[in-house]
């Protein structure tokens, strides 16, 4: 079977959707900073969308993507061998899949090999948007989320006078500081990463890290820069050789790195762009006044409900997300987390009906083909846990509502550490900036209940109310199982825990 190139592209089985745009000769408008999966499937796909019906205003909307950690020298390889074209799958629940290939990425920087080209792209009047994935942590932020914290975000070095920067906000800084020099307008950072008001994250992230290195530059970056606030919704899993094999019977091409995700998208971006908003508007994004009530909807529904299934999935032996969402017990621990504790928290949400929103999401997490794991969703719980529920779980504390859920929830986020700390072979959470740290506090949690909290939710103070409702789930959790933790709130009568109700 021939590799998937430019060349070959017309030997593409007749179902794929093949780029038929120039290719050749092109000047990206967009860099996006760490392109992996989701990018991949999400904000390359609406480019590609774009360049094939052709934008009305001439511009080329294709991207430069930009690696900057060690692992992404293997996208780099890829990239380079592929023409950087790659296969996007979306997989129905029917499991009727559709195949495009993807042509909008036009150049691809791996920056540990050359910082300088990085910032050279940046600095380049041609470029408009940076849009950014690069994960919750690597914003590096402390407290709230509002404060910037160089350490935490890896970026002291870059502030060293004369240092070739490494991260997306030395990077940043230094192009910016180009532009500003030779009187280029700035372009718009435009965060694509789940966190709360990503476009106010990520001006006090780079804003934060501008002033270490130039108080002017900080404060010329403050007033000049846009950063919109977006919401972004796909569910991407990793790609797996499972994946690769399908993908190859699927178009007739071996590609060595396709993506396979859902087949749902949503793109709510904040109308805010300086100089230039691209025409996404055209290819199926929404461009709105304001984010906010869309992106608390999505982060306190969809993500908080990946962390509420996956730890208790873990303890319970299920590896994929539709195993533990056609499980009528845990599905309706689901649902009663989405209808009885997350769904009250929320304002109403511009065209959105939120019972709606919350029965569609059932219905995405048990599609079987798109085979999302626990484990995927249980990276970076210190980051996500509580940048998602834990909001939730303080908001409805202050008002006196019911926690159980929440408080069930991260009773197994202690319990899977636990596991971890009393035999690291048998981790249930591999992966988190801060596993060590989380699970001497699990053990420390044996020892004086409760503490776990402290330790893994600092800064923020536990209420009395969540502390005594997460007691009464550890206890019940150690005591039952994560079924019988799970009944023992149906029964108590907080919800009717119907799996098929949401
Ligand atoms: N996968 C999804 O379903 C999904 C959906 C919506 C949003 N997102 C957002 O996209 C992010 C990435 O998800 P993904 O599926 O593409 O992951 P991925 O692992 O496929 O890719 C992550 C990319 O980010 C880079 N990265 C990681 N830490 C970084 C750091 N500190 N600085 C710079 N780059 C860094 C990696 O090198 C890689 O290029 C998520 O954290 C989330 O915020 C993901
Ligand atoms: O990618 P994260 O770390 O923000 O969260 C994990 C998942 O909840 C997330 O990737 C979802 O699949 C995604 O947000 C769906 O749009």
């Amino acid at each position: 079977m021939a590799d998937l190139r430019s060349s070959t592209l017309s030997i593409a089985k007749d179902n794929v959707v093949i780029p038929l745009y120039n290719r050749d000769a092109r000047t990206p408008s967009i860099v996006h900073i760490g392109l992996g999966g989701f990018s991949r499937a999400h904000l390359a796909m609406y480019l590609d969308r774009l360049l094939a019906r052709g934008a009305d205003d001439g511009r080329d909307w294709s991207l430069c993507g930009v690696g900057l950690m060690p692992g992404d020298s293997a996208m780099r390889d890829v990239m380079e061998a592929q023409d950087r074209l790659y296969t996007l799958v979306t997989r129905a629940s029917s499991g009727d899949e559709e195949a495009r290939i993807i042509g909008s990425v036009s150049e691809y920087l791996f920056a540990p090999d050359d910082p300088e080209a990085v910032i050279r792209r940046l600095a380049a009047p041609g470029t408009l948007v940076v849009t950014l994935t690069v994960t919750e942590a690597g914003y590096g932020m402390s407290g709230e989320g509002e404060t910037f914290d160089i350490d935490r975000a890896g970026a002291r070095a870059d502030a060293e006078p004369g240092a070739l920067p490494r991260t997306a906000w030395g990077l940043l800084a230094e192009a910016l500081r180009r532009r500003r020099a030779e009187g280029i307008p700035p372009f718009t950072v435009l965060s694509c990463d789940n966190i709360q008001g990503n476009g106010e994250v990520a001006r006090a992230a780079l804003v934060g890290f501008a002033r270490h290195v130039d108080p002017g530059l900080a404060g010329w970056i403050d007033e000049n820069v846009a950063f919109p606030n977006s919401m972004v919704d796909r569910i991407t899993p990793a790609t797996t050789d499972r994946d690769r094999a399908a993908v190859a019977e699927l178009t007739g091409l071996e590609d060595r790195w396709p993506v396979c995700s859902e087949r749902f998208e949503q793109w709510v971006v904040e109308d805010r762009f300086s100089p230039v908003r691209p025409p996404l508007d055209a290819v199926g994004a929404q461009f709105v006044p304001d984010v906010a009530p869309y992106e608390k909807m999505k982060l306190r529904l969809l993500n908080a409900s990946h962390q509420a299934m996956s730890y208790l999935g873990l303890l319970e032996g299920f590896t994929e997300v539709h195993e533990a969402c056609e499980d009528p017990d845990f599905s309706g621990f689901v649902a009663g987390y989405l209808r009885e504790e997350a769904a009250p928290t929320l304002d109403p949400v511009p065209g959105v009906d939120l019972a709606d929103y919350r029965a569609a999401l059932l219905s995405r997490f048990r599609n079987r083909a798109i085979r999302d794991t626990l484990a995927r969703q249980v990276v970076d719980g210190s980051s996500r846990i509580p940048a998602f529920l834990l909001p939730v779980a303080l908001e409805r504390a202050a008002h006196g509502l019911a926690v159980e859920r929440c408080a069930l929830v991260l009773a197994a986020w202690q319990a899977c550490l636990l596991r971890g700390a009393r035999d690291p072979g048998a981790r249930l959470v591999t992966h988190d900036a801060r596993l060590a740290e989380l699970e001497s506090a699990a053990l420390g949690d044996e020892a004086e209940p409760g503490s776990f909290l402290d330790a893994a939710l600092a800064p923020a103070a536990v209420p009395d109310a969540l502390r005594e409702a997460y007691l009464t789930a550890r206890e019940n959790l150690e005591r039952l199982g994560p079924r019988g933790a799970i009944r023992a709130i149906a029964a108590s009568g907080a919800d009717a825990a119907d799996g098929a109700a949401a």
